[in-house]
């Protein structure tokens, strides 16, 4: 592994292993990205997907919140659809419509298209070097996140194609052919794994999975075509890599939470459709929770905001909660309001303290 400045700040990595810390740390997902002006500057010259695969690119726009906010984790910028395309998928990113695979996997029979145990090095070295890049330009500020779909997210957008309401053929795909549906959800599994490890290997220090997509899944289905291949990464990542912290956001899935507890995710991300104090009641104290402001609680004023944060904290309580918002940050906020965000949860959560 390459040599890397020590950590300054490693509250994020404490807390995820269940450490009591001076104040409750914070990071927001998309917190790098279009409401950013310096973002759209880089955007304005490169393509997304360019962005992506460009370690000096991906690094300075990784970067771009840590220098303008007082954020506890960087989280490498990249996209969830590079799996897809090491797969052998084509994927666009179209301006105002988001991700588009103009050859998507339309029936079971079509699985023969993926490619037969990609050479992830090779397919996703550019993200790995983009981590090793942005691990030392970062020079040890905060820990450096890195992260990937879950499967079932991902078998959503390669057989439909793109961004869909209700992910109909992939949710039909389950019921009319379960057996072609195990068999791409757990290829995707085995890549996600080692592309996991391999972050690790090129400088992340968390690792977060996104099932942005759980929530169309009911409890059964879940547990049938989700939960499985959650735990394998979770095992998989754990047994190459059991010091670094495991992040699960399976967005939606309220019904999974006790499910969830019970494998080696450290720390279980919540959305904002939940009670903080009602999932810190089911959860104890046996993981640490992530989130959950509403995103669309930073399109109301300072005064509000910080309200919203009293709220979120004291739900939580002050051990075990890394603070977020329920997902991400959206193209027309306010940077400022993201600021009265994070600067909320720092002033609170050290004031929680002191009562
Ligand atoms: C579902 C999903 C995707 N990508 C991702 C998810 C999981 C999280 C979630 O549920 O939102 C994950 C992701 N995508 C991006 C990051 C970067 C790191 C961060 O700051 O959080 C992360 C962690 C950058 C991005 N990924 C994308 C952008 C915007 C593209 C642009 O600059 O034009 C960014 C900054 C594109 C993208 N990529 C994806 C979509 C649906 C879109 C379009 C979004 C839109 O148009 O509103 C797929």
């Amino acid at each position: 592994m390459p040599d890397f400045p020590p950590l300054q700040n490693d509250l994020i990595l404490r807390v995820a292993r269940g450490e009591s810390t001076r104040r409750t740390p914070v990071w927001m997902m998309r917190q790098a990205g279009r409401y950013l002006p310096e973002y759209q500057a880089v955007r304005a010259e490169h393509e997304f997907f360019d962005v992506v695969g460009t370690p000096e690119l991906a690094a300075e726009v990784t970067i771009q919140p840590i220098d303008r906010f007082d954020l506890d984790a960087a989280i490498i910028f990249s996209d969830i659809l590079v799996i897809p395309q090491a797969l052998g998928l084509e994927v666009q990113m179209v301006k105002g419509k988001g991700p588009h695979f103009p050859n998507p996997v339309r029936e079971p029979s079509e699985l023969s298209r993926l490619t037969d145990d990609p050479d992830v090095h090779e397919e996703l070295g550019h993200v790995y070097d983009a981590l090793t890049l942005t691990r030392k330009e970062l020079n040890g500020r905060v820990p450096l996140i890195g992260f990937s779909g879950a499967p079932w997210t991902l078998m959503g957008y390669m057989i439909e194609g793109g961004g869909s309401k209700n992910y109909k053929k992939a949710r039909a795909w389950l019921y009319e052919a379960p057996e072609a549906a195990h068999r791409l959800l757990q290829k995707t599994t085995d890549v996600i794994i080692e592309y996991l490890i391999g972050q690790v290997d090129a400088g992340a220090q968390m690792l977060q999975v996104f099932d942005s997509w759980a929530g169309l899944l009911g409890p059964k289905t879940f547990r049938t075509f989700a939960l499985p291949y959650l735990k394998q990464i979770a095992e998989g990542v754990k047994e190459a890599h059991p010091e670094v912290p495991l992040v699960v956001f399976a967005k939606g899935a309220h019904y999974a939470l006790e499910d969830l507890v019970e494998t080696e995710y450290d720390v279980i991300g919540l959305d904002w459709t939940m009670d903080p104090k009602a999932a810190r009641l089911v959860v104890g104290e046996r993981v640490t929770l992530q989130g959950n402001l509403d995103p669309c609680m930073l399109y109301g004023d300072e005064e509000t905001i910080r309200r919203a944060v009293q709220d979120m904290l004291a739900g939580f309580g002050s051990h075990r909660h890394i603070a977020n918002l329920g997902h991400g940050m959206h193209p027309d906020h306010d940077p400022e309001h993201a600021r009265v965000f994070v600067d909320s949860v720092h002033e609170v959560s050290e004031q929680m303290r002191h009562v």
